[in-house]
């Protein structure tokens, strides 16, 4: 018999054994439901070194998942460059909103996003992780965003809109309608001069002032970079080596450029000028720009802050919603037979259209601007990393290699981190996280904004499906319009009524004055960060969306 010292030394480690197995058997099961999920075919011997990544990142976007996704269904596995672990590709709308409405705090923007958007934004309200740090900073500026607020702006709007329409009219008359013209640097500096008129009270000078000219061409520099093969490679480089971010090399430092020149100029400016006026009266001025200085004069903002919630303001603000308008009229270029019902429905309307009007009572207006988020959401891919576990719960069950039914993902906290230095297959890989089976989760959201089961005629740009033709709704996530072109969320977009003000009052007033004309160019769609294009032909002049104008 053992006897009774033998029972206190082996019990500790019979506790410990006990404890090591039934954490092996859950991780073990964990790892067992990932490597469960289906993953498509390898093509053109990619794998050892690019995985399906390049595919993703250097073909057209959305394209190869969209593919995938027919193949094996919405949620699957792929492999990463470089020997990385795997990334989970979830396109099934009920495990979106999962993460988006209920677990949002619980996956972070990942290693590779978060230096990305700490140098093109600044550290504010879009970089911070956490909840109550974001809670802390998007509520000091909600105000500011709210219907009323947007109301209130609407004169600073119309005339920022009128200032670059203005120039552009008066650029038609001169040159005529057969120049193709960008209309990325039109729109670009048109939305850049909107945000600076009516949530800061600083005035861009129509989008040709000294500060809009090095926004605006520091963002060119950043966007034309990464039309570079080297690009992609880097890309993957920074999955694997995060530390590589932190270097002088021009293709990433790039990115920053435009918000270095809104701390330099922008921010500054506006600090020395709330000094020189002293304190004022903010109760009828709860611009961004007023509540911004209230919380650093409270000390609730550091100045360093306050300069990055300037710069993520204005860098978010204005280049989405020139994106989308760019896309917008390239593709009424296309199609004269869509521009026209928009004009009729736009002349048909007696008087100026105001913020409820627009909501309201010019539904084909409405519907053109939901086709071209669809099409072209400006932040194509979205990508997050777990820091806790989960288990996200599918709406359509995938079928794995052995055939069996997947009806939910367990997810283990995993991070794209690169300190270990290890040799596998020849390529140099590192990681120090052994719990996750995944480094990251990948939302593809235009090619969930494309699946040809769900829209049919994917491609299309068709607004008329907003008008009573749409998929049934379990098929489509929840967000604005059932589309993630805001994102979803306690993250969403706040500038989402700004946004939609904004571009239904330019639209308007485009199609009072201009014809809409084909360039004859066709456009290559790429990634920047954000969704951006070239124009077959001029791809080293940088992003160009063409069209030819034509005064009515
Ligand atoms: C058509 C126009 C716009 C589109 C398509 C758009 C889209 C988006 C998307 C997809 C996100 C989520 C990004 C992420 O999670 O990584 C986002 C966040 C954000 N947007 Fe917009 N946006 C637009 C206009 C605006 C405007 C006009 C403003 C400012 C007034 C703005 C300010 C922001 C900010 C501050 C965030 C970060 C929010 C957070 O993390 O809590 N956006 N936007």
């Amino acid at each position: 018999m053992p006897s009774e010292q033998s029972y206190s030394t082996y019990f500790p480690w019979a506790c410990i054994a006990l404890v090591l197995f039934a954490v092996w058997r859950r991780n073990r099961a964990r790892y067992e439901g990932v490597r469960a999920l289906p993953t498509p075919v390898m093509q053109d011997g990619a794998e050892t070194l690019w995985g399906h990544e390049k595919a993703i990142f250097t073909g057209t976007p959305g394209v190869a998942i969209r593919r995938w996704s027919q193949e094996i269904g919405l949620t699957f596995r792929i492999k990463a460059a470089l020997g990385a672990k795997d990334i989970l590709v979830l396109g099934d709308p009920g495990g979106i909103t999962h993460i988006m409405h209920r677990r949002i705090y619980d996956y972070h923007h990942s290693e590779v996003v978060r230096p990305r958007a700490a140098r093109l934004l600044g550290k504010g309200v879009g970089w911070v992780e956490g909840e109550e740090e974001h809670r802390r900073l998007r509520n000091q500026l909600a105000p500011a965003l709210t219907r009323e607020n947007v109301k209130a702006m609407s004169h600073e709007v119309r005339h920022g809109v009128a200032q670059v329409l203005d120039e552009l009219t008066a650029h038609v008359a001169t040159e005529g309608d057969e120049e193709p013209l960008n209309m990325v640097e039109w729109m670009s500096k048109l939305a850049l001069n909107v945000i600076g008129r009516a949530a800061f009270s600083f005035d861009f000078e129509g989008g040709n002032g000294p500060e809009a000219r090095d926004i605006l061409d520091g963002r060119h520099r950043g966007v034309a970079m990464a039309k570079r093969k080297a690009a992609f490679f880097l890309l993957m480089l920074l999955r694997r080596f995060t530390f590589l971010n932190k270097l002088p090399i021009p293709i990433i430092q790039a990115q920053g450029a435009a918000r270095a020149a809104i701390h330099r100029g922008v921010a500054r400016e506006l600090l020395r000028r709330d000094k020189d006026i002293g304190a004022k009266d903010s109760s009828n001025h709860r611009d961004l720009l007023t509540l911004m200085m209230d919380a650093y004069k409270s000390g609730e903002l550091t100045q360093q802050l306050m300069y990055d919630q300037i710069s993520t303001y204005i860098v978010a603000g204005h280049e989405t919603t020139s994106q989308t308008l760019a896309f917008t009229l390239y593709e009424l270029s296309r199609h004269p037979d869509k521009q026209q019902r928009l004009r009729e429905e736009l002349d048909e309307f007696v008087g100026e259209p105001n913020y409820d009007d627009f909501n309201n009572r010019l539904p084909y207006l409405d519907a053109v601007m939901k086709e071209a988020l669809r099409l072209y959401p400006a932040l194509p891919y979205m990508e997050r990393v777990a820091t806790k576990e989960d288990l996200i719960p599918l709406r359509y069950p995938v079928k794995g290699p052995d055939g069996r039914l997947i009806t939910e993902v367990p997810i283990s906290p995993g991070q794209v981190r690169a300190v270990v230095v290890a040799v596998v297959g020849g390529v140099l890989t590192a990681d120090t996280d052994t719990t996750s089976f995944i480094q990251a989760v990948l939302i593809p959201i235009i090619a969930v904004h494309r699946m040809d089961h769900v829209w049919k005629d994917a491609d299309e740009f068709r607004p008329e499906r907003w008008l009573g033709d749409l998929p049934p709704r379990e098929q489509l996530t929840s967000g604005w319009g059932n589309m993630l072109s805001f994102s979803d969320g306690p993250r969403h977009c706040p500038g989402i009524r700004l946004a939609v003000f904004e571009y239904k009052v330019v639209m308007t007033n485009i199609m009072k004055k201009f014809l809409i004309k084909d360039s004859g160019y066709n456009i290559q769609l790429g990634i920047s960060s954000s969704l951006q294009s070239w124009a077959v032909g001029r791809e080293e002049e940088g992003p160009w969306l063409p069209v030819r104008l034509e005064l009515l």
